[in-house]
């Protein structure tokens, strides 16, 4: 049997005609952060809610640490610790209550979970707020502050797979980063994380290693330096375009550099490249901007976002059988 936390395996779920997840294959080892991605509607919650048992699968197999989770949820369910897409209902509690409240559902001791609240506060620099109390209109917390307790929730006791939906929504900057530090010290300490995120650029950072999902596919997996292409030392040139001007990288074939890969979002074309062909690419950027025909450029590694964007692209053409927008 394999040592896995969560094993997914051709998992299908349909909504009437939506196909939510269309044999979706996954695994989180201990130790790992795990990404889930996807625009909107790709079926990141539809998956989650079955690992949880929220949801029945019509095809396919869920594990959690070997035990079966379509057959015996209850008992899945106890290896898995959740931070919900929506709000946490914390209405009446103090965020140090409501952890509190979480870790001893879990087990904890009640020394040991004042401690292990105590001191999540402290990282997520929550401390202002720790006593005071929410109410239902939504007042007392802020929004932010209680998707940070949340996480504080699911993360305060040991379980083998803490489960992250949004994590960061509401979140501010300097919060999110103590967040992400969190995460991935949770993934150091022997935990499996599934972290469910838009926030492509910021994630890349905890994430061992990532699935795209597009309409209920997995349309690319793999760790984010494969992904992004970092591995063959791929470069993205960012081209600015003026209002309405023609996409100077039409047609491809008669372009001075290699395009490996093309997105256009609004008026910007991403093009990526070998980092062979820098040199040229700037020339070749250079006389565009001198011509006119872009209004600037950057030449910058690869992000994953690039390629998590060119990913969906694909699949969205290859769906809908248009020209693809990319190489
Ligand atoms: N209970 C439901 N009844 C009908 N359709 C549903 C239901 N839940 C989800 N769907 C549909 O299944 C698809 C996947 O939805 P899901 O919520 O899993 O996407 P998601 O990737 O989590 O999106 P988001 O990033 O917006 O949260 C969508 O087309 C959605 O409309």
């Amino acid at each position: 049997m394999s040592d896995a936390i969560l094993e997914i395996e051709g998992l299908t779920r349909r909504f009437g005609a939506v196909l939510a997840n269309d044999a979706v294959s996954l695994k989180v080892w201990p130790g790992e952060v795990v990404g889930l991605l996807g625009h909107n509607g790709a079926g990141k919650t539809t998956l989650v809610s079955q690992v949880v048992g929220l949801l029945r699968p019509d095809g396919g197999s869920i594990r959690v640490v070997g035990v079966d989770a379509v057959a015996h949820p209850a008992t899945a369910r106890r290896c898995v610790a959740l931070q919900a897409q929506a709000q946490a209902p914390l209405d009446g509690l103090t965020p140090r209550e409501a952890i509190e409240i979480a870790g001893r559902l879990r087990g904890m001791s009640r020394p040991a979970v004042r401690e292990a609240a105590e001191l999540m506060a402290d990282e997520l620099d929550i401390g202002e707020w720790f006593g005071r109390r929410a109410t239902p209109d939504g007042g007392g917390i802020s929004g932010g502050v209680r998707r940070l307790t949340a996480f504080a929730m699911a993360a305060v006791a040991p379980v083998p797979l803490v489960i992250l939906d949004e994590p960061t929504n509401d979140v501010d900057a300097a919060r999110r980063r103590r967040l992400w530090g969190m995460v991935r010290r949770l993934a150091d300490q022997g935990t499996g994380v599934l972290l469910v995120t838009h926030n492509v650029a910021e994630a890349e950072h905890v994430m061992d290693k990532l699935a795209v999902l597009d309409r209920g596919r997995v349309v690319a997996a793999g760790s984010p330096s494969r992904l992004r292409g970092a591995e063959g030392g791929e470069l993205r040139l960012d081209l600015s375009l003026p209002p309405g001007a023609p996409d100077p990288s039409e047609p491809l074939e008669a372009l001075p550099i290699q395009i490996v890969r093309r997105v256009q979002t609004g008026r910007r074309v991403l093009l990526s490249l070998a980092a062979a062909d820098a040199a040229n690419a700037v020339a070749w950027a250079t006389e565009l901007r001198a011509a006119d025909r872009i209004e600037g450029y950057t030449l910058s590694p690869t992000t994953l976002e690039d390629a998590y964007l060119a990913a969906t692209a694909d699949a969205g053409a290859a769906a809908t059988d248009e020209e693809p927008a990319h190489v």
